[in-house]
């Protein structure tokens, strides 16, 4: 392998460790800073990553509200379970974990959220505040992603992004970030509409893909050096009938790039990282 990976996890770490101190200083001025989490149903992959946020919660001193609902809750019970988070002063942020049950009407969900405490960054005021430059909660994956490479010394100024994938959470917002005056790299967002999509990949410094394809980035696409983030997290049966989890990234792509960002160990662990980061923000402003 020649590429050098960029540990998410330990630089999660290195994160958890800065935001137990900044918990801390909150706590001198008699702040504890809340997170909330609304989970509806029993899916056992939301219910993991549910623990895991009030695990981290735990690990740097964040209090943990948990409110959870049967899989065939009301919209008026998901509804009313918001008013009381919105309305609840320890609450600082709070996320809905996604996906909802298919009778439940997501957008509205997302939308009843106060936007001063959309933990997550999703909701569409936030989203508006980023393209327009205004102050606000970011979405956690897009800020992990730019948090990992600046933390490793990734130029972004004046370099080539692709991005590859132009969903509401990571894609279409990622560009918007980088694109900013403090980031300022040169990004082309692309998509299942793109044409000769190698073309723009092997052009790039810097290749980001979230696609949710597996293997989408080969070899042949990346040009030799470059620093190559993956962001795909998709279950598949493997060979031996079991579950796990693949990235968009071909394993043989850390044959060519220069650094990789892997699955696992990436982009996940940061974007529980910058969860914690949005609420103790949401917090010191107080
Ligand atoms: N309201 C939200 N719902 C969902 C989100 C989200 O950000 N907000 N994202 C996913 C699930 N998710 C967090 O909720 C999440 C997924 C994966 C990881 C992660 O760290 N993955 C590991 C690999 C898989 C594993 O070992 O379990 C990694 O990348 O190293 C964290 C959080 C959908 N719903």
């Amino acid at each position: 392998m020649t590429a050098t990976l960029l540990d998410g996890k330990a630089t999660a770490a290195e994160i958890k460790d800065e935001l137990r101190t900044r918990v801390k200083a909150l706590a001198e001025r008699g702040v504890t800073p809340g997170l909330g989490t609304v989970l509806v149903g029993t899916d056992p992959g939301s219910q993991a990553y549910v623990n895991g946020k009030h695990r981290d919660c735990a690990e740097v001193g964040i209090a943990s509200i948990r409110r959870e609902l049967s899989a065939d809750a009301t919209q008026e019970q998901v509804d009313a379970v918001l008013a009381e988070l919105n309305a609840d002063p320890a609450c600082h942020g709070y996320i809905v974990q996604l996906p909802l049950p298919a009778h439940l009407d997501t957008q509205r969900v997302l939308e009843l959220i106060d936007p001063d405490k959309d933990a997550d960054g999703l909701h569409p005021v936030n989203l508006g505040r980023l393209v327009l430059g205004y102050p606000g909660p970011l979405p956690c994956t897009p800020r992990g992603i730019v948090e990992l490479l600046r933390r490793h010394d990734v130029a972004l100024r004046g370099a080539k992004v692709a991005v590859v994938g132009r969903g509401n959470t990571v894609g279409r917002p990622l560009g918007l970030l980088l694109t900013r005056r403090s980031e300022n790299a040169t990004v082309t967002l692309c998509h299942t509409g793109t044409l000769d999509l190698a073309s723009h990949t092997r052009a790039a410094d810097i290749v980001i893909v979230a696609a949710g394809v597996p293997g989408l980035l080969t070899a042949d696409m990346v040009t030799p050096g470059a620093v190559v983030v993956d962001v795909g997290i998709t279950r598949v049966i493997g060979p031996d009938g079991k579950g796990r989890y693949t990235g968009d990234v071909d394993p043989e792509v850390a044959e060519v790039a220069g650094a990789l960002v892997p699955m696992p160990g990436g982009v996940g662990p940061m974007t529980r990282a910058m969860l914690l980061t949005n609420v103790v923000e949401r917090a010191e402003r107080d």
